[in-house]
């Protein structure tokens, strides 16, 4: 696999796997089991997030995540290598940085998801933190950016208009489109909806990377 590129070896050839892609995840890096650990990540987040635990209870889990944390020394693998943030097939490419997020349909320029921020994403008084909402602008923009065969480009610009609360723990429709390209640039927007009411607003402008900026 070494030496391999990413499209080759997830067998896609962009970072939003279309639907009916097969992927056999035994051939990927972290296997089957890596969705379920990414998720059990997740859902421990959330958890600590809104628990007062005892002090047994928090000595406990110290000494454990300790434990692993040294386990995991032995298994350190250069970025490249690493199924964290690089398993497009499963929700928020196996990480538990950005919130959960699910493909529903996707144009040439346009794409549509639900969201679910959970408690980990807290800001605070019930509201999703802004710092959230612009990591998932950010990322579902960032991605849809290099899809359809355009080449790799980076966030140079993301402006995110906080339009109401963005609530945790409900299931929350996105919408990212292309609004404009030229040369090296593109503009994306994106619109996140709780029902018809619109939490936030981004604009973002991507620049392709020169070949020598890979
Ligand atoms: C591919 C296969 C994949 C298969 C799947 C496998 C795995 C999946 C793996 C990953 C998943 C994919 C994506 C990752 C997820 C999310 C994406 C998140 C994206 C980010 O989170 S990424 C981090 C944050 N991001 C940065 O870390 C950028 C730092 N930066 C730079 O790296 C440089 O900035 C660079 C190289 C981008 C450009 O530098 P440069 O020198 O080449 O270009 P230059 O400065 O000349 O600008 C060119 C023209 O843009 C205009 N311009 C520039 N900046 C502007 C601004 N702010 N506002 C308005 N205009 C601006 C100039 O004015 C000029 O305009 P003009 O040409 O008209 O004069």
């Amino acid at each position: 696999m070494v030496g391999l590129s990413w499209a080759e070896r997830i067998g896609v050839p962009e970072s939003f796997a279309l639907a009916g892609l097969e992927m056999d995840p035994a051939r990927l890096p972290g296997g089957t089991g890596w969705g379920e650990l990414a998720g059990e990540l997740r859902g421990y987040l959330d958890a600590l997030v809104g628990v007062d635990p005892p002090a047994d209870l928090v000595s406990e889990m110290a000494e454990q995540l300790r434990s692993w944390r040294e386990r995991l020394a032995a298994a350190r693998v250069p970025e490249r290598d690493q199924p964290w943030g690089h398993r497009v097939d499963l929700p928020a490419r196996g990480q538990a940085l950005a919130p959960h997020v699910e493909m529903l349909d996707r144009g040439d320029d346009w794409l549509e998801a639900t969201v679910v921020f959970g408690r980990f994403h807290l800001g605070g008084h019930d509201a999703v933190h802004g710092g959230a909402v612009a990591l998932l602008f950010d990322e579902v923009l960032g991605r849809f950016s290099d899809t359809h065969g355009r080449p790799a480009a980076r966030t140079v610009s993301l402006d995110v208009a906080f339009r109401a609360v963005t609530p945790p723990e409900r299931e929350l429709r996105l919408r990212v489109w292309f609004e404009r390209e030229h040369g090296r640039k593109r503009q994306l927007h994106g619109e996140l909806r709780d029902g018809d009411v619109v939490c936030a607003e981004a604009r973002a402008l991507f620049i392709v990377l020169r070949p020598d900026q890979g």
